[in-house]
């Protein structure tokens, strides 16, 4: 049975085309068929990448559900997880894997998924603990200038209501480098991402599957 994975992004989606880069490789290096793409940002790139790739796609707008309760702003946070996590399962996913995807999932969108027995890692671009939440690539080369640390990194980690907290299934160390720009950090932090998002999607799959085993 071929393995489904669903893709949350919110932006250019260079990750997701990474996924879909070794889904469709010959021989595939990764052995699963990427089923579904929700974005949270109607502008996002990566819904352009999953069209050219045939694969089908949302765009779930947290505005219309801020609009429609204004003076509740975390209700409408709670109606938009509810109805994504519909949305989620309405695909039969194995595996979520969140590709840029900013925002921070409430256990009103990560309680179905954990019962429906679907797990959710996501791709943050810093070492466990380090810069926790968004913006972690700026905060990290701003310390990097006052002297503070001297190496960021890249995980893939489960996603748990604890922004960042989620088990690692990969940590990269990324030695920063003097005199070096943000964005060719950035740019160095991207290529190492391209290939642990396929290698962390791999690995979860593979627990996923040894613990479906384990339980029958
Ligand atoms: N419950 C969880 N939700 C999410 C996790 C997680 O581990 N647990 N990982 C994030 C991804 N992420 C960092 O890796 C992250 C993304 C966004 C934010 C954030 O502050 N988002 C703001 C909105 C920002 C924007 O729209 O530009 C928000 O949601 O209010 C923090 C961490 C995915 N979600
Ligand atoms: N907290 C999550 C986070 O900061 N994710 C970061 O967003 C970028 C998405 O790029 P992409 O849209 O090209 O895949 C990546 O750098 C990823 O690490």
């Amino acid at each position: 049975m071929t393995r489904r994975i669903l893709v949350l992004i919110s932006g250019n989606g260079s990750n997701l085309q990474a996924l879909i880069d070794a889904s469709r490789a010959n021989p595939s290096t990764l052995e699963a068929s990427i089923i579904h793409v929700i974005s949270n940002k109607k502008a996002a790139y990566g819904l352009k990448r999953a069209a050219n790739a045939g694969i089908p796609s949302t765009y779930h707008n947290l505005l219309a559900y801020k609009n429609k309760n204004p003076n509740n702003p975390q209700e409408a946070r709670e109606a938009y997880d509810a109805d994504l996590a519909k949305l989620i399962l309405a695909q039969t996913p194995d595996l979520v894997v969140c590709a840029g995807w900013m925002h921070i999932l409430s256990p009103t969108a990560l309680d179905p998924l954990e019962e429906a027995g679907v797990d959710i890692i996501n791709l943050h671009p810093a070492l466990p603990g380090q810069f926790d939440g968004a913006n972690a690539i700026e905060r990290a080369y701003e310390e990097f200038q006052r002297g503070e640390i001297t190496k960021t990194g890249i995980m893939i980690h489960y996603v748990i209501a604890a922004v960042d907290k989620g088990t690692p299934i990969i940590v990269r160390e990324i030695e920063m480098i003097k005199g070096e720009s943000l964005g060719d950090l950035e740019n160095r932090m991207h290529v190492v991402e391209h290939v642990e998002i396929v290698n962390g999607t791999r690995i979860a799959l593979e627990e996923r599957e040894r613990s479906k085993q384990a339980s029958e």
